[in-house]
């Protein structure tokens, strides 16, 4: 039988690392976030919602998101925050549960790779949890060094997540990603081969 699987963590814990390595053993990978980008395309209801919510001060030049404008808005506001996410997510759901149908109907083992599983309650969607830990200084690191963002600015995103040490007892598996990527690659597959993914 076909299992979904719900990959999650926090911001820069490892998620796309880890769902690189389980694509390239063929297993088909939903990202919440390339789906979070492609429903806020000029035009899509979700951008029409959030210029009507947040002024035209969060748009670029060419009417596109100004993604790092809306971040800093968003990751120092919890009710901003709030606001975005209920203008997005409810697209996010709906096009990654019918991205995860397709699959399904082929009897294919999926993961939803969702940042907020848990922030959001959606763990009923999935029939194990996969979480992706590091300790927060690695994470801090990690995000400072990927995104260039300043002390402040990167804890700021960590905070507007549940930390990552409560997420460990509710989880089915964990990668511990502070190794080297190696390391991380052999934990995955051991994960495939024990939950029988392939
Ligand atoms: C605020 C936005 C424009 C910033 O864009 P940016 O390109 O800088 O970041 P990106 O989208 O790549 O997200 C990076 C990471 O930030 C974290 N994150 C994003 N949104 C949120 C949020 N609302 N709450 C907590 N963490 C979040 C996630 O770990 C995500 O992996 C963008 O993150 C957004 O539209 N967020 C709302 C939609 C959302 O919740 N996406 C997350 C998965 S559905
Ligand atoms: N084991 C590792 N050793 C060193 N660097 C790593 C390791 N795993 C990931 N990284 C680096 O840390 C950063 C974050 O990893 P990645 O992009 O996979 O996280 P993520 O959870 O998908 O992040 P986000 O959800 O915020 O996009 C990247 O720059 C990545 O190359």
């Amino acid at each position: 039988m076909a299992i979904t699987v719900g990959l999650t963590g926090g911001i820069a814990s490892g998620k796309s690392t880890v769902s690189a390595i389980l694509r390239e053993h063929n297993i088909p990978v939903i990202d919440a976030d390339i789906i979070a980008r492609e429903v806020v395309e000029p035009g899509k209801e979700a951008y029409n919602q959030i210029v009507k919510c947040f002024g035209r001060d969060i748009l670029l030049e060419d009417g596109t998101l100004n993604r790092s404008a809306l971040g800093e808005i968003v990751f120092n506001d919890e009710q901003k925050r709030q606001q975005l996410n209920v203008i997005v997510h409810p697209a996010v759901r709906k096009e990654m549960l019918s991205k995860r149908d397709h699959y399904l109907q082929h009897e294919r083992n999926v993961i939803l790779d969702i940042p907020l599983l848990f922030e959001s309650n959606l763990t009923h969607l999935v029939d194990k949890v996969l979480l992706v830990y590091v300790d927060e200084e690695v994470q801090l690191k990690r995000l400072i060094e990927r995104n260039g963002f300043s002390e402040r600015e990167a804890l700021a995103r960590i905070k507007a997540q549940d930390p990552l040490k409560d997420k460990v007892a509710k989880s089915d598996g964990i990668i511990n990603n502070n190794g080297s990527k190696e390391e991380t690659r052999k934990k995955v597959t051991h994960i495939i081969e024990s939950w029988n993914l392939k």
